[in-house]
């Protein structure tokens, strides 16, 4: 065992030499500042169902979280096929062997039942690495021992202690042992276990939550016990592995943490057998976050940069796709839609954001980081009109912003196209060209549906269509086609019920541009092309009389529009 030092770094050193990564000693950290992040995504975290990786996929894998910075990366499970065996052997060769600069290399880790093929197993495929290591792992808890091993504790305290001993002796020095389901596992014996495999040699302890029932302050407690009464305690890494059940492993693993535990087991973007494990990216933010004030100056070697770009790898190749307000690396997660918060945010980022996105590689550029819908507020509109190239006066926004709220109940977001529409419809003041007569539609089972049409121009004449369409409302735009001979193209069409039932008003939405349009412009800010689009709404319990209208309004503004 190695002797622990007499000079132990304060908290203030570490905080001048920050983020410096101790050299690696299996069994002890020299800096007591620094926590290892054990990175179980290639293993626990192809556990979540569905998320099996070929080889290749986790070998790419694995030369990111290398870029990362992890410390421990559990590649997999040698002995569930030949495939893994084949990955983790990889990984151990390659990755395992890449030293940086500075001296880093991750320590790879083949996992292994308290069986002698698979630690054999496990042990070939690691062993080439710089630093290979064995997880080897046994139920503790009274549940697993009786119904899923059928042994007795003295006969799983046995076969512990002997298989460590076995791992030594083909060569492995640097062994963890998990007693599997520890918090739910009888105090006595899990002191008594712990204790035996650390004689037997073994270099770091985890302690699973692996049903993931425990409270963090029991998971908190449970590490403080261990320490305080696991005889060789000392002398070995404590490590914490909690999965996220009753969605708490990542604060249990923080109450890991403050407890004593320094190496924390994690996935990336928290994947990992059913609900998941503590995810790396909440993790080590969190420490990074809060490093002085409630974690006594803790830190990690992760580089921090890597963490979007790992998070959106493992994503790719698991499958297991993120929820938009995934903490920090969802698509939400640097996104603002309320207009108080967007308020706040544009004129100071740290009123509504705790850390730089920048600094978990999140490259913004305009128009990144708020998205306009039916809470939103003038300040995010004027920012956003401004980006497309719009500078408005305030009486000019005051208007826009009355339609924009009108749209923005009807549709989930406020799209770029929406404003142009709105701001266009804001800017043109337009006397009707054309006018709705009347209208008369045929439909039904038999035969196309077609509708005939009259028309008046503002000159006083009257115009006559029909058309046949795939439907009522087709067959009428088409007839008014016939009649006006504009080449246009319908953007977007949309009809909401104000009321339920079949006596309700309907409001309709068209939009609209010119096809084939020349009447193309470029905004100063984006340097987009865009086309001018102009739209249209009317109401009425007809739903053809009603799009008809509509479609009209918006064509009068196009007609009557300036290029
Ligand atoms: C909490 C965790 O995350 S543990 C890790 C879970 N991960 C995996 O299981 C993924 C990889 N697993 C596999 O590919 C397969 O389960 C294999 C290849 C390991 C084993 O397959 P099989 O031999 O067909 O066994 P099967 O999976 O059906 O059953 C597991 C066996 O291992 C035994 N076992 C379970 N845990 C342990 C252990 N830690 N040490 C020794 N034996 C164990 C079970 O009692 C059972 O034995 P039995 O068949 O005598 O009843
Ligand atoms: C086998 C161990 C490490 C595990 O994944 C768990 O108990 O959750
Ligand atoms: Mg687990």
């Amino acid at each position: 065992m190695t002797t622990i030092p007499s000079m132990i770094p304060s908290p203030q050193q570490t905080k001048n030499s920050i983020d410096m990564r101790p050299i690696y000693i299996p069994n002890y950290i020299p800096n007591p500042y620094y926590v290892r992040i054990f990175d179980t995504t290639l293993r626990d975290g192809e556990q979540s169902p569905g998320a099996a990786m070929t080889s290749q996929e986790k070998l790419d894998i694995a030369r990111q979280l290398a870029k990362l910075g992890v410390d421990v990366i559990e590649a997999g499970f040698p002995c569930s096929s030949q495939d893994e065996f084949k990955a983790v052997k990889m990984i151990a060769e390659e990755v395992g062997n890449d030293v940086d600069d500075n001296g880093y290399v991750p320590v790879i880790v083949g996992i292994a039942r308290c069986n002698q093929k698979d630690i054999e197993t496990a042990w070939e495929a690691v062993k080439h690495a710089m630093r290979p290591k064995i997880s080897t792992f046994i139920a503790t808890s009274p549940i697993h021992m009786e119904h899923k091993l059928g042994k007795s504790k003295e006969e799983v305290l046995q076969i512990a202690c002997k298989m460590v001993k076995f791992a030594r002796n083909l060569g492995c020095h640097d062994i963890q042992f998990v007693p599997e389901d520890a918090t739910r596992s009888e105090r006595d014996f899990l002191y008594q276990i712990l204790g035996e495999v650390i004689k037997a040699g073994v270099t770091t302890v985890a302690i699973p939550d692996t049903v993931g029932i425990t409270m963090p302050w029991e998971y908190g407690r449970l590490i403080a016990d261990i320490k305080a009464n696991t005889p060789g305690i000392e002398n070995v890494v404590l490590s914490s592995h909690c999965h996220n059940d009753l969605g708490l492993a990542v604060a249990n693993t923080l109450e890991g943490v403050r407890a004593g535990a320094r190496q924390l087991e994690v996935t990336i973007n928290g994947i990992g057998e059913r609900a998941g494990n503590a995810s790396l990216e909440e993790i080590v933010m969190a420490l990074k976050c809060k490093r002085y004030d409630q974690f006594d100056g803790l830190y990690t070697g992760i580089n921090t940069q890597h963490i979007l770009k790992t998070s959106k790898m493992v994503e790719k190749y698991t499958g297991m796709y993120l929820q938009p307000h995934k903490a920090l690396v969802g698509a939400n997660a640097f996104v603002h839609e309320s207009g108080i918060h967007q308020d706040g945010w544009l004129k100071h980022k740290a009123t509504y954001e705790i850390i730089l996105p920048e600094s978990i590689g999140i490259k913004r550029s305009k128009g990144d980081g708020y998205v306009l819908g039916k809470l939103s507020g003038r300040a995010a509109l004027r920012k956003r009109l401004e980006e497309l190239g719009f500078q408005l006066k305030d009486d000019e926004i005051n208007r826009v912003f009355f339609n924009f709220k009108a749209l923005g109940d009807k549709k989930k977001r406020v799209t770029d196209e929406d404003l142009r529409t709105l701001v266009s419809n804001e800017v043109t003041h337009i006397e009707p060209i054309w006018k709705l007569g009347d209208l008369q539609v045929i439909s039904g089972t038999l035969g196309l549906p077609s509708t005939t049409i009259r028309l008046i121009n503002m000159n006083g004449s009257t115009h006559v269509a029909c058309s046949i369409g795939q439907g009522s409302v087709d067959s009428a735009l088409k007839a008014v086609n016939f009649i006006v001979k504009e080449p246009i193209k319908l953007v977007e069409y949309s009809v909401t019920t104000i009321k339920n039932g079949i006596d309700g008003i309907v409001t309709t939405y068209v939009v609209i541009c010119r096809e084939n349009s020349n009447y193309e412009s470029t905004s100063t800010l984006s340097q987009e092309n865009v086309h001018p689009t102009f739209s249209g709404t009317a109401a009425g319990t007809d739903v053809v009389v009603s799009s008809v209208e509509a479609y009209i309004a918006a064509l009068n503004k196009m007609l009557g529009s300036k290029e």
